[in-house]
């Protein structure tokens, strides 16, 4: 077992990382204040592991609410249900909500406890790869908008954060796939040495080998934990953690959310950030293809959807939260593990970047 910190002074909190952790109380019960305990889930996730974590707490007066699951459903209206949840049970100021899932739970369960009774503690018990690397640490918490994802939420930190990595036994593989394309975007943005090791692993990884995998989430987490503990509420180094968002983004919204995982679109905006890299001279072609057969060997889609023009990309990356002055700002390379946020560039390079052959691209590797 691992712990990791992420450092923000009296909001420091620990990252467990470990085997069968769901069953120990002592990962928890540091971290909650009061009796009343609210365990946020969804339906896939619940059967799982719901009855094993409420037993683990079996000292405290644990209720649940069990939420629809998917992307569609991070939303206002999903939302509500944990609040109607805590209410009907009568969870007072001193509970602590749980979020027991994925991202999806994790962010709608953290934003339901920055929002209730104007904030209650919340501890991260994230059940997929994308989560347990990325997602439960940092304090991004928040749903979707018809407009444009994420755009609605709040910056709220957790108590702890408690990953057994048990849990991906489960987890689905194109799922653990999805995960993979936020671990490799670590190697990119600020740890290339990363890359080589991932290279060497990726089909363990993939195997859901527990050595691997716990060596990848430790070290991805160490990384996030690094730059959270920097730069909290992205007022600058914090958006190099956002490498082929902007892209990424707009394809989930255009597609609906949900038909591209997450992981999905942030892999095939990650192949569009690093073309554009290259068209800025910053990066090598080989540069670019090494990482594109990285992501496409860890079981992800390389090409971004043919159906989407340059005009849509730019429609919905208008609406993305980097824009500072009306401007499009994007987290491009300045070499392999050294990200940069910028929206000093020729807006034809950008052009030709969404209007790119990636299919001709991804054949050639
Ligand atoms: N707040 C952040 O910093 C941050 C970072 C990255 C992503 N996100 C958000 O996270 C979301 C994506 O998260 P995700 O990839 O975890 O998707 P997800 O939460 O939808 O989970 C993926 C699927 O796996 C199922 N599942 C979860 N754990 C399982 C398990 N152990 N075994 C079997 N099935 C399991 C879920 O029910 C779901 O069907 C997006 O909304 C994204 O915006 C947030
Ligand atoms: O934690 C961050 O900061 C990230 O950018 C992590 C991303 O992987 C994650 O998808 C995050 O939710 C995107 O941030 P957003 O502000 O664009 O919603
Ligand atoms: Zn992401």
């Amino acid at each position: 077992m691992q712990t990791l910190h992420v450092n923000l002074g009296d909001r420091s909190y620990p990252i467990y990382i470990g085997d069968a952790l769901l069953d120990r109380a002592e990962f928890f019960a540091p971290h909650i204040a009061g009796r009343q305990v609210m365990i946020v889930t969804n339906e896939t996730v619940a059967p799982l592991y719901l009855s094993k974590l409420t037993a683990a707490l079996s000292a405290f007066d644990v209720a649940s609410v069990v939420l629809p699951d998917g992307e569609a459903f991070k939303n206002w209206e999903t939302l509500q249900l944990i609040f109607d949840g805590l209410l009907s049970a009568r969870h007072e100021r001193g509970t602590t909500v749980i979020a027991l899932g994925g991202g999806v739970v994790g962010d709608m369960a953290g934003f339901a406890a920055a929002c209730y009774q104007r904030g209650v503690d919340f501890i991260q018990v994230p059940t997929t790869l994308l989560s347990q690397v990325d997602s439960s640490v940092g304090g991004k918490t928040g749903i979707n908008h018809p407009l444009g994802k994420n755009m609605v939420g709040a910056f709220y930190q957790p108590k702890a954060v408690v990953i057994d990595t048990s849990s991906l036994l489960t987890l689905p593989p194109r799922e653990l796939s999805a995960g993979l394309a936020e671990v490799i975007k670590y190697g990119l943005i600020c740890d290339e040495p990363f890359l080589a090791w991932l290279e060497a692993h990726i089909d363990a990884l993939c195997a859901v080998d527990q050595v691997a995998l716990s060596a990848a989430i430790e070290r991805s987490c160490a990384a996030k934990a690094r730059v959270v503990g920097v730069d909290e509420r992205e007022s600058g180094l914090r958006a190099i953690l956002n490498l082929g968002h902007t892209f990424g983004h707009a394809i989930e919204t255009h597609q609906g959310y949900g038909v591209w995982l997450h992981g999905e679109a942030v892999a095939a905006g990650t192949v569009m950030a690093l073309e554009m890299s290259r068209r800025l001279g910053w990066i090598t072609a080989e540069e670019r293809d090494r990482a594109m057969r990285l992501l496409r060997r860890a079981g992800l889609r390389i090409v971004p959807p043919t159906d989407m023009t340059p005009d849509d990309f730019l429609r919905y990356m208008a609406v993305d939260k980097k824009v500072q002055g009306g401007r499009v700002r994007l987290v491009l390379l300045r070499q392999m593990g050294d990200a940069v946020v910028t929206g000093d560039f020729p807006h034809e390079i950008l052009n030709a970047t969404l209007a790119a052959d990636y299919q001709a691209l991804a054949e050639q590797l």
